[in-house]
């Protein structure tokens, strides 16, 4: 396991009454990319920006890449990328001229700034001014922008809120190459099926609390929920699938049949030999299960 780059201990934060972040731990490695995961209001974006050196926290220590951020620390700026909610650009400036702008603060050259709107994919809009740009191209102009000095930590706030689904899917590609060129990411996000796909670790946040961090597959395994086999209603009756291998229970609708079942393999196969896998689902617990299981409250984002 690589250093940590980024070590948070027992952070609290509170505005007025409100316990924003209550006792907040975790730590991040080299070259991980980590997503705090929670609804509206967890505590995700203070933690972050505590983290990053925004904000004082009220009690608790953060190491980033072996320094403390607060107050301001200078010598950490040019390791660090940091993408904030609202993205804030020059006016009237061109997405290269945004680029060349930021970069100028670094001493960043333009070879590196072609760099960047090739990997976030806005070669052909480089001399678009940015109000002209769509959410999504926008969103991927503001990471080329935390990115453009070659940091070595990415702080990430909600890079794919708001965006379509094809937009979402092409930054996921740029979130990838980013990981893939070595840098340690820290994001957070509403959604928990794309931190699935993407994080190495999660953290679930809720109520300013980090309920539980590790890798989704981890957490999913760790509930040790029943997957769920869904058939047409008809495909087979009842009794007959409660008798099956591997089936815990059974349970019907007006349109399906549902065989719960902690032993797909043996289950699966039985309904194969009987010629019932037309139109069969196979459900497994997501994230989302797990945020049910940690709060006893469905997921909304
Ligand atoms: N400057 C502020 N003054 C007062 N309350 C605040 C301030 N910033 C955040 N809060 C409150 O603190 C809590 C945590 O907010 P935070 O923005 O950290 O959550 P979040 O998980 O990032 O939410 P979201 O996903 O909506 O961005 C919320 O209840 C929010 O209303």
């Amino acid at each position: 396991m690589s250093p940590p780059a980024l070590t948070v201990t027992d952070l609290t934060m509170s505005y007025g009454e409100l316990r924003a972040v209550d006792g907040v731990s975790f730590e991040v490695a080299e070259g991980e990319f980590v997503g705090i995961l929670g609804p509206n209001g967890a505590g995700k974006t203070t933690t972050l920006e505590i983290a990053e050196g925004l904000r004082e926290p009220d009690s608790g220590t953060v190491r980033l890449l072996g320094e403390s951020p607060w107050p301001r620390n200078l010598a950490l700026l040019p390791r660090i990328g940091v993408q904030l909610q609202a993205s804030a650009f020059f006016e009237k400036l061109t997405a290269r001229e945004q680029l060349e702008t930021f970069g100028a603060l670094y001493g960043v050259g333009s070879a590196r700034v072609d760099e960047m709107l090739d990997l976030v994919g806005l070669s052909d809009k480089a001399g678009t001014p940015e109000a002209k740009l769509s959410g999504g191209q926008r969103q991927r102009l503001s990471i080329a922008c935390a990115l453009v000095h070659d940091p070595d930590v990415v702080f990430l706030d909600e890079p794919t809120a708001a965006l379509d689904p094809q937009a979402r899917r092409n930054l996921w590609d740029v979130l990838r190459e980013i990981q893939a060129r070595g840098k340690t990411i820290v994001y957070t996000t509403h959604y928990l099926d794309e931190a699935e796909v993407l994080c190495d670790r999660v953290a679930i946040m809720d109520q300013g609390r980090i309920l539980a961090m590790d890798t989704p597959a981890r957490l999913v395994r760790d509930l040790d929920a029943a997957t769920h086999v869904t058939l047409e209603r008809g495909a087979l009756p009842a009794d007959d699938a409660r008798a099956l291998p591997g089936a815990d229970g059974v349970t019907q609708d007006e349109v399906s049949l549902t065989i719960a079942t902690r032993a797909p393999a043996p289950l699966l196969t039985a309904l194969a030999e009987r010629g019932t896998l037309d139109g069969l689902q196979v459900r497994t617990a997501t994230l989302e299960d797990v945020f049910l299981h940690l709060t006893g409250r469905e997921y909304r984002a």
